[in-house]
């Protein structure tokens, strides 16, 4: 096809002709590149050859069974393979022996493919390099572990004793919506540690966040009307109300931040010292100071990075332990008696000391995450290249090491038998009894489940995971000394609108009825 037409006896340019010609160019340019790299670029290297472009294994992962796909990838390609999604690809790697100094920043640094979440967050520079990561992450576990998760309690308590009195009064729960609202309200409350109250209207605040945090699921495309664009006007919005109510608390830190001569080691030590506590706030907004982020739009954001790692993270833990927790009465019988013991032991209060003294409910937590990891992971950037079961994958590579896949092939579990479409001990989804067994936990050291990645592993290993198992426990402790747990629809698991990334149950299967306990356990 010409692009040039004869019009009025000289040659004209036409644009009608222009267009589909480029289009058919640049089609022609992308498909050339995408095959001759399947073709000449990786194809040596184990997993699918073809998947769809951009989208690559995403519409399988969204539309499987999550377990049973990773599990028969792992038994067609091995402890390596790699998976394509949303427009990145990276290769999953199973093998903790070899993932070891990965996760320890020795051969790979830490790495974010998901654009949309980097669009959301921008600056993780922090996780980056060790000079900036180290005092931050040593302030960072003294806010949430310890002295610094003790003195959280209180508050925590409060505001779910807000939603626990809500849910006695219906009696009954809406556990995916509920536990969303409790996501939420102890990432903003609990985590920023920033007074809202009277001063923005709460409930626009909390949908602007519900938005912001959604743009994490979308597309990574910004269309109008798009989850990506209703989530990126949510954070300029949030950037907003954010500024002005942390104006004195961002200058107070940048005049600390100058004073110690802009020295992240010399401030955290100084704020450890202090015996003042270490707030989150505070943590974060060290971390942006030492990469540079010294701007009041900078703090403001960092308390964004405190409500996104914690709100959803939070629900998709409470969901997974409810929903297993309410089909299983022996172990809800088993958690009561244990709290009969707590009281006689510690009183009626449900302090630290008492929480810190639930061997079972711990269990039932951890079991809960390992056979439904409310998370997937993270990534890697190699460094230098790496072998893995005879696979060299080179510098660059971004590397996927996925709990679920990890957790399936836990060295004290699985016996390396593939007949299976699901190791028994994962399969929730047709023998939950033989799946969750928090006995698991309590067994002698050797025999306890040994790959549990929901919190990942090595230098960058989750520091709000006791915040979080803390969080859970008081949650069920309240509930579960007054009531026994029932779902609506029992077989609401089996029903699940999706599984990946997380969890989700069909519409209107979420209902848990609370059934009052003949003999209730009073709470203080
Ligand atoms: C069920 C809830 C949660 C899950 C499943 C979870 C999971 C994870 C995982 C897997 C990592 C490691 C990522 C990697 O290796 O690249 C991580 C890191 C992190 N998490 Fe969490 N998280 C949860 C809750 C929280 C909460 C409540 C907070 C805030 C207090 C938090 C703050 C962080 C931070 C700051 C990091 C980065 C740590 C570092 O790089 O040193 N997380 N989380």
């Amino acid at each position: 096809m010409s692009i040039y037409s004869e019009e009025n006896g000289a040659s004209a340019f036409s644009h009608s002709a222009l267009l589909p010609w480029l289009a058919t160019t640049v089609a022609g340019a992308f498909l050339l590149y995408y095959f001759s790299n399947i073709i000449f670029g990786r194809k040596r290297l184990p997993g699918p050859w073809l998947t769809i472009p951009f989208l690559g294994d995403t519409i399988e992962l969204a539309l499987s069974d999550y377990a049973r796909m990773m599990f028969s990838r792992f038994k067609r390609y091995g402890r390596v393979f790699r998976m394509r999604l949303l427009g990145f690809e990276a290769y999953v790697v199973a093998d903790p022996e070899v993932l070891r100094p990965l996760l320890s920043d020795d051969g790979a640094t830490v790495a974010m493919p998901v654009q949309t979440f980097n669009w959301l967050m921008e600056n993780l520079n922090v996780l980056r390099s060790k000079e900036t990561h180290r005092p931050w992450r040593k302030l960072h576990l003294a806010a949430v572990t310890g002295g610094g998760l003790k003195a959280m309690v209180p508050l925590i308590r409060q505001i779910m004793e807000d939603h626990v009195r809500q849910w006695a009064t219906d009696g009954r729960v809406e556990i995916f919506e509920e536990a969303r609202l409790l996501g939420l309200d102890l990432a903003i409350f609990a985590i920023t540690g920033i007074n809202l109250e009277g001063k923005v209207d709460v409930t626009w605040f909390k949908e602007q966040v519900s938005m912001y945090v959604r743009g994490l699921y979308g597309l990574p495309i910004v269309l109008p009307g798009s989850k990506m664009a209703k989530a990126l006007a949510a954070k300029r919005r949030l950037l907003n109300t954010l500024m002005p109510l942390m104006r004195e608390r961002h200058e107070a830190f940048h005049a600390e931040w100058e004073a110690a001569g802009k020295d992240a080691d010399k401030i955290a030590s100084k704020m450890m010292e202090s015996g003042d506590g270490v707030s989150l706030n505070k943590v974060q907004m060290l971390g942006f100071h030492s990469t540079g982020g010294e701007t009041l739009r900078d703090s403001a954001l960092s308390a964004l990075h405190g409500i996104m790692a914690a709100a959803d993270t939070t629900r998709f833990a409470l969901f997974n332990t409810w929903a297993i927790l309410a089909q299983m009465p022996a172990v809800q019988d088993k958690v009561f008696e244990e709290q009969k013991k707590v009281i006689a032991e510690f009183g009626p209060e449900i302090g630290y000391q008492a929480m810190s003294n639930m061997p079972y409910l711990d269990a039932v937590f951890k079991e809960a995450l390992r056979v439904l990891p409310p998370s997937s992971g993270g990534f890697r950037k190699l460094t230098r290249d790496v072998t893995i079961c005879g696979v060299t994958l080179p510098a660059g590579t971004i590397v996927w090491y996925h709990a679920l896949l990890l957790q399936m092939l836990d060295p004290v579990l699985w016996d390396g038998d593939t007949s299976y479409d699901i190791p028994p001990y994962m399969d929730w989804r047709n023998n939950l009894e033989d799946a969750f067994q928090p006995e698991r936990w309590l067994a002698d050291e050797a025999k306890r489940p040994r790959n549990f990645y929901v919190f990942g592993s090595g230098s960058h290993m989750c520091p709000g995971m006791n915040l979080v198992q803390m969080e859970v426990k008081l949650l069920l402790t309240l509930v579960m000394r007054r009531f026994s747990l029932e779902l609506e629809v029992p077989d609401m698991l089996l029903r699940l609108a999706a599984q990946f990334p997380y969890l989700i149950p069909a519409k209107g299967t979420d209902g848990m009825r609370l059934v009052p306990r003949v003999q209730g356990l009073p709470w203080s």
